[in-house]
């Protein structure tokens, strides 16, 4: 389970808090979706939940454990896919796999079969020994999502991690998302795709400012909108139609 109390999350020089208060709750082998428009802080508590900043104040645990109490193990636990390419280029997929699985301890022919299944899983091993520069962008997203399994987190939190592909990359990442769920991994996820959300997750939330505004099953969240079709209906009522441009 994760629990998240009170977080706030005030950057360096920053005049207005990005999170405020945010309190949350995952049970075990949820899909979740964090949702909102730009800036409304879906990467900052991500990146509070993976130990990649410190929140301002409040505090959360991931099956009972702390950054402060248990930082490595809780570095075992989760994985991370951001949102970001973390990928060496000049090397190719199988050499960017290997490198990834050593940083957990991992090695041998064990680790060069967990990469190879992966690969085929993901539709990717007749590429394994090409450079990692010569991918397009579905398949660079594909190959973070394998570097970011190959130690079998127990959670894994993805920012948005089907921005950019094509329809088929995004239906084989969803895919073999959901048969990681099967198996027993908790996914955290944002996007701004509402449709694939709406599928994809059995509870979202909706965050608006750095607040959570609602949260729910997506199916509760329509109905319990009057007039609303869909999530993007339920999105748009609560988050309304202005443009949220800042620099
Ligand atoms: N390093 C930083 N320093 C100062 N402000 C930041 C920093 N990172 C993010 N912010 C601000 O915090 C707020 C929340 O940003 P965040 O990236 O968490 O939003 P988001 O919901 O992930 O947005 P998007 O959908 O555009 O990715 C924004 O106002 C952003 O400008």
């Amino acid at each position: 389970m994760i629990d998240i109390q009170q977080i706030s999350k005030k950057y360096k020089g920053a005049d207005n808090f990005s999170v405020s208060n945010f309190n949350l709750t995952i049970a075990d082998q949820e899909i979740f979706g964090l949702l909102g428009p730009n800036g409304a802080g879906k990467t900052t508590i991500i990146s509070i939940l993976c130990s990649l900043i410190k929140p301002t104040s409040g505090s959360f645990s991931i099956a009972g454990l702390t950054y402060q109490k248990n930082k490595n193990e809780l570095k075992q636990l989760i994985g991370i896919v951001p949102q970001e390419y973390a990928l060496y280029p000049t090397l190719t997929a199988f050499e960017n796999l290997k490198y990834f699985g050593s940083m957990y301890g991992l090695n041998g022919k064990s680790l060069d079969t967990k990469i190879n299944t992966a690969l085929e899983h993901l539709g990717l091993l007749a590429f394994s020994h090409k450079k990692i520069d010569t991918f397009s962008g579905g398949m660079k997203r594909r190959i973070n999502l394998i570097a970011s399994v190959l130690h079998n987190p127990n959670v894994l939190f993805l920012d948005e991690p089907t921005v950019g592909v094509d329809i088929q990359s995004k239906n084989v990442i969803i895919e073999y998302l959901n048969d990681l769920n099967q198996n027993g991994t908790t996914i955290i996820y944002t996007s701004h795709h509402l449709n694939e959300a709406e599928n994809f997750c059995s509870r979202v939330a909706i965050i608006d400012h750095g607040k959570l505004v609602v949260e729910g099953k997506p199916q509760e969240l329509i109905e319990q909108h009057l007039g609303a079709h869909n999530l993007e209906d339920v999105f748009i009522n609560i988050t309304g139609k202005a443009l949220r441009d800042h620099a």
